[in-house]
């Protein structure tokens, strides 16, 4: 996922997974036989009615010797009332964090996904698009110019609460008003209801993505 010289953008909302994030991959060049360069980048929405932090945000990067960029935007959420506001923010939230990495030689830009928004997601793509599909840990895009990256995957959302708690990091992020986790919160009722029926089930959602049996599915 990360190689020698690579300039690495790590996108920080200010939740726990990704100021970890941003943590570990500073903490890990301290040890690692690699060197990489490492920049953290916060996107502010300007007509979502919250922001973070941002006074914190600059001192924990600080901290930890990585620069900080802070981009502020404005999705336009009032004049597209036949989208959802949150659809809405985060592409718009996408697009300028991917502008502002080609702009500026990043070649790779690290988010703070895991391994429970991985299964969360493949649950949610089968049962409400009829696709199976979820977030890859690592993923080409614009001609290659760009690789997304997501070394918490392999980690569970739980691993990551201990490792917050351990850190004593707290989430700079508030509930935003617009947030609908009706879906995600399903998909997580039904995750904990299938761990009651095998312990190993987390992790086996997330392993039969490379278990595909093509065989034995319709064509
Ligand atoms: N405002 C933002 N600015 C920069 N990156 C962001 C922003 N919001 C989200 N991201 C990136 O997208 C990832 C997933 O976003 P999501 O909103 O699902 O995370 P979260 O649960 O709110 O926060 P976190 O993952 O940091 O705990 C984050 O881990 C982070 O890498």
């Amino acid at each position: 996922m990360i190689a020698e010289n690579d300039k690495i953008l790590v996108a920080v909302s200010g939740g726990k997974d990704s100021l970890s994030l941003l943590d570990i991959l500073s903490e890990r060049r301290k040890f690692l036989p690699i060197s990489y360069e490492l920049h953290a980048v916060h996107i502010i929405t300007k007509d979502v009615p919250y922001e973070i932090d941002q006074e914190f945000l600059t001192k924990f990067c600080e901290q930890l010797d990585v620069h900080l960029h802070i981009i502020r935007t404005y999705a336009g959420i009032e004049e597209k009332p036949n989208k959802k506001p949150c659809f809405t923010c985060s592409w718009n939230r996408r697009k300028e964090l991917f502008d502002f990495a080609q702009k500026n030689q990043f070649k790779k830009v690290a988010f703070g996904h895991h391994l429970d928004d991985a299964i969360e997601t493949l649950l949610m793509n089968m049962v409400m698009h009829a696709n199976i599909s979820s977030i890859p840990p690592t993923l080409s895009m614009f001609d290659g110019n760009i690789n997304v990256i997501r070394p918490l995957i392999y980690n569970t959302n739980a691993e990551m609460i201990e490792y917050a708690r351990i850190k004593q990091f707290v989430s700079l992020k508030k509930e935003c008003p617009y947030e609908d986790h009706t879906y995600r919160n399903k998909a997580r009722q039904w995750i904990n209801q299938f761990e009651k029926l095998n312990v190993q089930a987390r992790i086996n959602l997330f392993k039969s993505m490379s278990h595909i049996d093509s065989d034995y599915l319709p064509s």
